[in-house]
């Protein structure tokens, strides 16, 4: 689509000598958008909050004012809302869309960086018990992610979940660990672990392609993919009697990567949410491991990259994220 400038009203300043523009990113974050799909009587929601920056040759704006190449923070939300116009197949897909967009329309654009957090909405009940056709409750805190990176010809495509609180009463040790002057914490060999998981898995470098137009993952159901990863690392977190929570992420973590081949590498930021037995004897009363304090902090952190074998660390999308993931 071509693209048409206004004139300015005055000259670019002369850009001040002795300084030179480093890495720099601009756009509109956390647009929040939700789209009602009302194809039939059962609506459907999707909730996002969108955020679009764009790279590339912005160095005129910074450093004399001249704003020929901006493309508003404005433009770019109109250009979110008008994207949902057609649907939204998944975050990743629009995501990516997005980014062939401006890529494409804008020949100093070069890369850029858009990201969706995703809540989960669920149907309330109905008089008769089944589930609502068109009323709805915010699902859990759990929070569904997508990234998209593009980098001059490379696409990068994150996926993850934050805050997924999650809780085993037993079926976790730790055990084993060295004991110094300033050890004070007991072995356990039961425990209770929980944990509030955040993991962003990348898919290979080719899964989404601008420039072969693979848009759609290459056939990858970007739905499908994130619902098995999930799955896997649930399941994992459950069934897997625990030495550590690290051997925990691990294993989680190998899960996510044998369900879904796509996936290169997944990182993990767990908190370690101790709970405490607590001393009843004062009361003289004995504890059997019923009665826990729950304690806010501190807390351990345990953060993790897994990769496929022949995948190389530190992939720069990483530079891309808040934190660990
Ligand atoms: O799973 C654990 N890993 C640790 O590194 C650690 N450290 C600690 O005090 N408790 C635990 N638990």
């Amino acid at each position: 689509m071509p693209v048409s400038q206004t004139d300015p009203t005055s000259a670019p300043s002369e850009p001040a000598a002795g300084y030179r523009l480093g890495a720099n990113r601009y756009g509109k974050a956390e647009v929040r958008l939700v789209r009602v799909d009302r194809d039939t009587e059962r609506h459907t929601l999707t909730d996002l909050s969108v955020t679009s920056q764009l790279r590339g040759d912005f160095a005129d704006t910074h450093t004399r004012g001249d704003n020929a190449h901006v493309i508003a923070t404005d433009t770019q939300k109109n250009t979110i809302f008008a994207f949902a116009r057609d649907g939204i197949t998944s975050p990743e897909a629009f995501l990516l869309r997005l980014a062939a967009h401006f890529t494409d329309d804008f020949a100093w654009v070069d890369g850029g960086r858009w990201e969706a957090h995703a809540y989960g909405w669920d149907r309330l009940p109905s008089e008769s018990g089944a589930p609502h056709d068109h009323a709805f409750a915010r699902s859990g805190g759990e929070t569904r992610t997508a990234l998209v990176d593009v980098d001059g010809g490379r696409t990068t495509v994150l996926a993850g979940l934050r805050d997924l609180t999650v809780m085993k009463s037993t079926g976790s040790e730790f055990v084993g660990f060295p004991r110094d002057r300033y050890t004070t914490l007991p072995e356990e060999t039961d425990r209770i672990l929980a944990t509030s998981v955040s993991a962003r898995w990348r898919y290979a470098d080719g899964v989404a392609d601008l420039d072969g137009r693979g848009l759609d993952g290459g056939g990858l159901d970007w739905d499908s993919a994130y619902g098995a990863a999930r799955s896997a690392m649930l399941t994992a977190f459950a069934d897997t009697h625990s030495k550590a929570l690290q051997e925990t992420l691990y294993v989680m973590a190998t899960a996510v990567l044998d369900a879904v081949p796509q996936i290169a590498e997944v990182r993990f930021s767990m908190p370690n949410k101790h709970h405490f037995l607590v001393d009843l004897a004062p009361f003289g009363l004995d504890n059997p491991g019923e009665v826990f304090y729950a304690a806010d902090r501190p807390y351990g952190l345990i953060e993790a990259a897994v990769l496929r074998d022949g995948e190389a660390d530190g992939h720069a999308v990483w530079d891309s994220v808040d934190g660990f993931c």
